[in-house]
């Protein structure tokens, strides 16, 4: 097993990463508060893994709420089964919420954390690749607006993160791919070497070679914790996570969330993002070719969906939470490994971009 540490002063909490840490209660338990605890899952991994999950906390009055499962359920009305849950239970202020699944569940479960008697604590069971390499880390919670990704929500770091990463054997393979969307999104915004890693190692992960993903998982988790512990709040350095997502997260509104996996429309926006980037005179043929290259083998989209006009993507990017004073701000890249986050390039770029990276006819 591997431990990192997401450093935030008192606020500190512990990755654990291995297998079979499931089965091990000893490293979960400390992280309770109180002697309530409600598992918060869906109806896809509550049959897998929610035995387990309760088992873990042997002694604790344990109660469990399975959501119905997919993007298109993150919102308040989900949210609120959960407080009707928790209510019905009579659940106190000290008791603690364990997420138990993808980024949806962690998401949701975080924000009913982060608001359920103004705060309670929460342990993060991640149990997609990406949420053990992405959303289970660094606080943001939230739901959905018909309009908008994550519109409503709140930062909430949990106790802890529990990484078994045996639980990846049930995830479907185009899951699988769309983790790999924001792992080798941590290569293009700051970390070359892992990138270069990830060329070669891109076809190993997607056979599921233990050791591989061990590395991948954890990699990406150091380069989340140092970021989040730079900047949680996202007053500066943290919207560099955000490369490909003013893009993606249109796409994944405009299409009805669900349709579009998060992974596949942030691997298109980061495709996007690189088109511009390219327009604006930084990244290299070659190096857009490699970012195309690393997405294809991965087995994700690199061009938006044919039906979105560039006048829809305005629309929607326009609500995106990166906007100051009206003006779009967009994350772009100088070359792989070194993103930066910008208001300041010509429109007509942009609109070009929308226009120009289309799937061929
Ligand atoms: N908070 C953050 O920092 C952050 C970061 C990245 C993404 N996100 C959010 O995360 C969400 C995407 O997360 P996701 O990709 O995990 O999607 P998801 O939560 O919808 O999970 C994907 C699918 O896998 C199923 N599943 C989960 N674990 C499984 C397992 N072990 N075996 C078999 N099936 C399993 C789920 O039921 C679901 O059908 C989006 O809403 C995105 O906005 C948040
Ligand atoms: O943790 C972050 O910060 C990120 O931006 C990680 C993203 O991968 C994630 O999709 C996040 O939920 C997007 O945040 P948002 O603020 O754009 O909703
Ligand atoms: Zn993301």
């Amino acid at each position: 097993m591997k431990t990192l540490t997401v450093d935030l002063g008192d606020r500190s909490y512990p990755i654990h990463i291995g297998q079979g840490l499931l089965n091990q209660p000893e490293l979960v338990r400390p992280h309770v508060r109180g002697t309530q605890v409600m598992i918060v899952t869906n109806t896809t991994v509550a049959p897998l893994y929610l035995d387990k999950a309760r088992a873990l906390f042997d002694g604790f009055e344990v109660a469990d709420v399975v959501l119905p499962d997919g993007e298109q359920y993150k919102n308040l009305d989900t949210l609120k089964l959960i407080f009707d849950a928790l209510i019905e239970k009579r659940f106190d202020r000290k008791c603690t919420l364990v997420a138990l699944g993808g980024g949806v569940i962690g998401d949701i479960t975080g924000f009913a954390a982060a608001s359920y008697q103004r705060g309670v604590n929460f342990i993060q069971i991640p149990t997609t690749l990406l949420a053990q390499v992405d959303s289970s880390v660094g606080g943001k919670t939230g739901v959905n607006h018909p309009r908008g990704k994550n519109m409503i929500g709140a930062f909430h770091q949990p106790q802890a993160v529990i990484i078994d990463t045996d639980t990846l054997d049930t995830l479907e393979d185009r899951q699988l791919s769309a983790g790999l969307a924001e792992v080798i999104k941590y290569g293009l915004i700051r970390d070359a070497e892992f990138f270069d890693y990830l060329e070669d190692h891109l076809l190993h992960l997607l056979a599921r070679d233990k050791d591989q993903l061990a590395y991948a998982i954890e990699r990406s988790c150091w380069n989340k914790a140092e970021v989040v512990a730079a900047d949680e709040r996202e007053a500066g350095q943290r919207a560099l996570l955000n490369l490909g997502h003013t893009f993606g997260h249109a796409i994944e509104a405009g299409m009805g969330y669900g349709n579009w996996l998060h992974g596949e429309a942030i691997a298109a926006g980061m495709m996007q993002a690189g088109y511009m980037s390219k327009l604006m005179g930084d990244l290299t043929d070659d190096d857009l070719r490699r970012m195309a290259d690393a997405f294809t083998t991965a087995r994700l989209p690199i061009y938006p969906p044919d039906d979105m006009s560039p006048e829809r993507f305005l629309e929607l990017m326009a609500g995106d939470k990166k906007v100051q004073a009206g003006t779009i701000r967009l994350v772009l890249l100088k070359a792989i490994g070194k993103a930066y986050v910008t208001g300041d390039y010509p429109q007509e770029l942009l609109l070009r971009t929308l226009q120009e990276w289309r799937k061929p006819a």
